[in-house]
């Protein structure tokens, strides 16, 4: 049986009593959440990982074939600079054994010699690296991203971008991939889902949305991110 999340309702309310997320949608595979800044992506993954005080939540319900919980739901943040402690040697933030540490660290393409480091003896993409491989210390089945290549490099960002679509198809995983930059999940998330005032305006599969944008604002944020570029299979 393949494995979905169904985000049925998520209904984020102010303190003030303004609706700042009303949507609904599913994950059946790869799916991306697109807007611009305060459209609602980050307070619709906090609602997702359960890290949004419940006076804000107005209304959640969401159905999985497996249970959702932080054994299950692997999460990368946007900047791996902040992401790791800096005083803790990379071997110490991983909860798994050292076999499967090493294991993992060989996984994301890295030597298992990096785990005597320190996080600033490591650069940006060697770092969002062991970020992926600390998230897959469980089996989880639920990959959460938010902007995982916005403080990066160009050249680290397509190497991340790659890695992230190899793993997901090896370990099977259900991703949601927060960003406000089309062009990093054209190649990686088979479905797109266009988010702007905390609504859902423009929803369906990548290449359809990307080559064929019946809203003006999808077009404007096409056009935003893909200036001198084109999209074509
Ligand atoms: N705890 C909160 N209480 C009240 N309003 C909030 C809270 N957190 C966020 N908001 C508001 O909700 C809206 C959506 O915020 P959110 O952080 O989800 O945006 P975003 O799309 O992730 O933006 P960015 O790309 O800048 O991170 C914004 O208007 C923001 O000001």
């Amino acid at each position: 049986m393949s494995i979905a999340v169904e985000i049925k309702q998520l209904l984020i309310t102010s303190n003030r009593n303004e609706k700042l997320v009303d949507i609904n949608f599913t994950i059946n595979s790869s799916t991306a959440l697109i807007g611009q800044s305060g459209s609602g992506k980050s307070l619709t993954l906090k609602a997702i990982l359960n890290l949004l005080p419940s006076s804000l939540i107005s209304k959640k319900e969401i159905s999985s074939n497996f249970e959702l919980n932080h054994n299950t739901i692997g999460f990368i943040p946007q900047n791996p600079f902040t992401s790791l402690s800096p005083m803790t040697k990379i071997k110490d933030q991983f909860f798994c054994e050292d076999n499967k540490k090493m294991e993992l660290l060989e996984l994301v393409g890295l030597n298992k010699d990096l785990l005597n480091r320190f996080p600033k003896e490591l650069s940006g993409g060697q770092l969002q690296r062991v970020v992926i491989a600390i998230a897959l210390s469980n089996n989880i089945k639920l990959l959460l991203l938010d902007e995982p290549t916005t403080a990066l490099d160009e050249a680290s960002k397509d190497t991340i971008l790659n890695l992230i679509k190899e793993l997901t198809s090896k370990l099977n995983l259900l991703m949601l991939f927060v960003t406000h930059d089309i062009d990093s999940i054209k190649n990686l998330c088979k479905e797109v889902i266009i988010i702007k005032d905390g609504k859902i305006i423009e929803q369906g599969i990548t290449e359809d949305i990307l080559n064929n944008p019946k809203e003006e604002y999808t077009k404007m944020l096409i056009n935003s991110t893909f200036k001198n570029k084109e999209f074509r299979k």
